[in-house]
């Protein structure tokens, strides 16, 4: 696939973002693209909205996977793009539509030149939630195929087109989203004492929860939670009945995770009592930490440097969360940073990857797989 088939591929994919589990149209696109191969030693695989290729290899050693996320994010599009979303409050703010291009211009690559190994391509869904990766992984049709190792990348704006950034051992943080809804009683505005308000109540708990991370976590640790949405009330003169509260939590360990959860519930145990109402709780998807195996690592890290195929750096570990994790849990492999240069960041609405970032991906990955570089590490 030549440069422009592949920017005309990401456009396409980049007008079509869906949401996790929803991917319909990109599942279609990513089969027609797939249907164009030469097909002698392809194998396709449908699983729910997600797709499998098994490239067969020539003489396989061992299988290796590299996957690809696919789901958008409800982002209204702010880029100005001439090939921007044509979904109205969504948009590929994270990347996946470039991810899926890259995943795509490899195994392009690999139809046509066969590989010695087997090599499993994995456009899996629902990596913003609910989490495609863990399912994936418990299906049959993944367990019939599954690989010795696993690998993939990440678009990062803030890092230049033509650098990786990665690390041995932790990359990205366990996570657990949070959903609270707080029940009170509804009124009007001009008799509080008659009524219990959540939007005071919420306030209250937004506070309270910022104590968790400076007060309780220890500060040699990390972690973060974030309330990303706020909803409540009908109209600025009715007492709010309800306020939901939407939001994630990131910890370096799962039992600073647990902390963080113990703590969530006693400050809303609190929040309860101070305001005489009620709560639900929800903590949604949770994702186990990216965890970089350290020989695969160290040695994808020499090859790319000898090489001089990017340039690398060696990046802290982010707060990020990624179901990637849940495969590097089970399979040895790693995910790196792709340096995809855009003057905003991940999940903004005016995030847009530089093209120019496919090609380096493939100039690193292409000679990766082909000289299986990995075996030295498996
Ligand atoms: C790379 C990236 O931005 N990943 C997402 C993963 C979402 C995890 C989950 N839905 C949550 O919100 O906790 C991230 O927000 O880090």
């Amino acid at each position: 696939m030549d440069t422009t088939r592949l920017t005309d591929v990401r456009q396409s994919l980049h007008r079509i973002p869906e949401l996790g589990f929803e991917e319909h149209k990109t599942q279609a696109f990513l089969l027609s693209v797939i249907a164009e191969l030469p097909q002698a030693h392809l194998e396709v695989t449908v699983w729910r909205t997600g797709v499998l290729v098994l490239a067969r290899g020539e003489s396989p050693a061992r299988r290796v996977a590299y996957r690809a996320d696919m789901d958008g994010l409800p982002v209204r599009e702010e880029t100005g793009a001439r090939y921007a979303s044509v979904h109205d409050g969504m948009m590929h703010a994270c990347g996946h539509d470039v991810h899926m291009t890259i995943a795509l211009g490899l195994l392009s690559h690999f139809a046509e030149h066969r590989p010695m190994d087997d090599i499993l391509f994995v456009f899996q869904p629902a990596e913003e939630g609910p989490g495609g990766a863990l399912p994936m992984l418990q299906s049959d049709e993944f367990k019939h195929l599954r690989p010795d190792a696993i690998f993939a990348l990440h678009v990062q704006p803030e890092l230049p087109v033509g650098q990786i950034g990665l690390r041995p051992g932790i990359l990205f943080a366990n996570t657990s989203e949070l959903f609270i809804d707080l029940v009170g009683r509804g009124g009007h505005a001009a008799f509080p004492h008659r009524a219990n308000d959540m939007v005071v109540a919420g306030a209250q708990f937004i506070s309270a929860v910022q104590s968790i991370v400076s007060r309780n976590v220890d500060p040699l640790d990390s972690a973060v939670i974030t309330i990303g949405r706020l909803e409540a009330g009908t109209k600025q003169n009715i007492i709010a009945e309800r306020a939901r509260l939407e939001g994630t939590m990131r910890a370096l360990s799962s039992d600073t995770m647990e902390q963080l959860k113990h703590r969530v519930e006693s400050l809303l145990e609190g929040t309860a009592k101070m305001f005489d109402c009620t709560y639900e709780l929800d903590y949604g998807a949770n994702y186990h930490q990216v965890w970089n195996e350290e020989r695969l690592t160290e040695s994808f890290i020499s090859f790319v440097e000898e090489n001089a195929l990017a340039r690398v750096e060696r990046v802290p570990t982010a707060m990020t969360g990624e179901d990637f994790g849940y495969f590097l849990r089970e399979i040895p492999g790693f995910l790196f940073w792709l340096g995809a240069q855009s003057p905003f960041g991940l999940h903004h609405a005016r995030m847009l990857p530089d093209q120019a970032c496919v090609d380096v991906a493939l100039k690193v990955l292409v000679p990766y797989f082909s000289e299986r570089v990995y075996l030295q590490s498996l």
